[in-house]
């Protein structure tokens, strides 16, 4: 989907880390020094009980919260303060633990609302959709009907979102997702609420960004099945502190991980 350029990152590479990164919430320490990475082209889950600081780690990965201290490097360069759309258009995407989505609007529309940080033309010419902004305008939209037809989702094309069955909604998110040709793709709970049926057509499509286009992807998940299918690396935090980091037989094994779950106090 995404055209390689000069500046990526070979696969197998570093693409992002973290470093010692914590985060605090007036006496809650949401964070504690967290540090890991992320390698071009893997998939890496995130995962650990309730509360253990995993969606604060996303937040800040994106953009949404500012760490107290320690860093995230992307692509080799300390990332700034940045706010969310700033991330997405320097290359990292997200898709929310519920559906944001907009409910009364087409599937097609909320794909295509992704694709405007992509759009160049001024907002003068977009009113007018005359000359380069009608040319851009129709490249967009080959592009995501693309996705359209990525992801299966042809028949509810013109269909209210809110219309939609709660898979189908995730579906379309992660369209919108995509439809930013993220480098990096952060996915919070991409199966929550889903029938088994469901999260089995999720789990395709989420292996298919990946084996097809290269996409980096760092996931959220409670089903510990879909973890240990999905991931390259596995991640384990309890208490905003990491616990164990590797492959998912080894974080299977880590006695940690084991306790963390059975909510053994350390
Ligand atoms: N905006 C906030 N203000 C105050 N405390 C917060 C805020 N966001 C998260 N927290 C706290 O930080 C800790 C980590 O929360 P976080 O949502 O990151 O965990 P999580 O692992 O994603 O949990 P879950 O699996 O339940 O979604 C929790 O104690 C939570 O109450």
């Amino acid at each position: 989907m995404r055209a390689p350029s000069a500046t990526d990152i070979a696969a197998g590479e570093v693409i992002l880390a973290v470093d010692n990164v914590s985060l605090g919430f007036g006496g809650v320490k949401a964070l504690t020094d967290v540090s890991f990475d992320i390698k071009k082209g893997e998939v890496r889950a995130i995962i650990g009980p309730n509360g253990a600081g995993k969606t604060s780690m996303l937040n800040c990965i994106n953009g949404f919260y500012h760490p107290t201290s320690g860093r995230i490097t992307f692509k080799g360069k300390t990332r700034p303060k940045m706010r969310p759309h700033e991330a997405a258009a320097g290359g990292i995407a997200r898709t929310f633990q519920n559906v944001a989505l907009f409910k009364g609007m087409s599937t097609l529309d909320n794909i295509m609302a992704g694709r405007t940080l992509k759009m160049n033309r001024s907002f003068f010419w977009q009113v007018l959709r005359h000359g380069p902004a009608m040319d851009e305008e129709i490249a967009h939209r080959r592009f995501v009907e693309e996705i359209i037809d990525f992801l299966e989702i042809q028949h509810i094309r013109k269909v209210p979102v809110g219309k939609l069955p709660y898979g189908l909604q995730k579906r379309v998110e992660l369209g919108r997702a995509l439809a930013m040709e993220p480098e990096v793709l952060l996915l919070d709970e991409p199966m929550a609420g889903m029938n088994l049926e469901e999260k089995e057509d999720m789990c395709r499509f989420i292996l298919d960004v990946s084996n097809q286009y290269g996409t980096t992807i760092a996931l959220i998940e409670h089903d510990m099945g879909v973890v240990m299918d999905l991931s390259d690396r596995v991640v384990v935090l309890e208490y905003g502190r990491k616990i164990a980091d590797g492959t998912p037989d080894e974080v299977k094994r880590n006695q940690a991980v084991i306790d963390a779950y059975l909510g053994v106090a350390h």
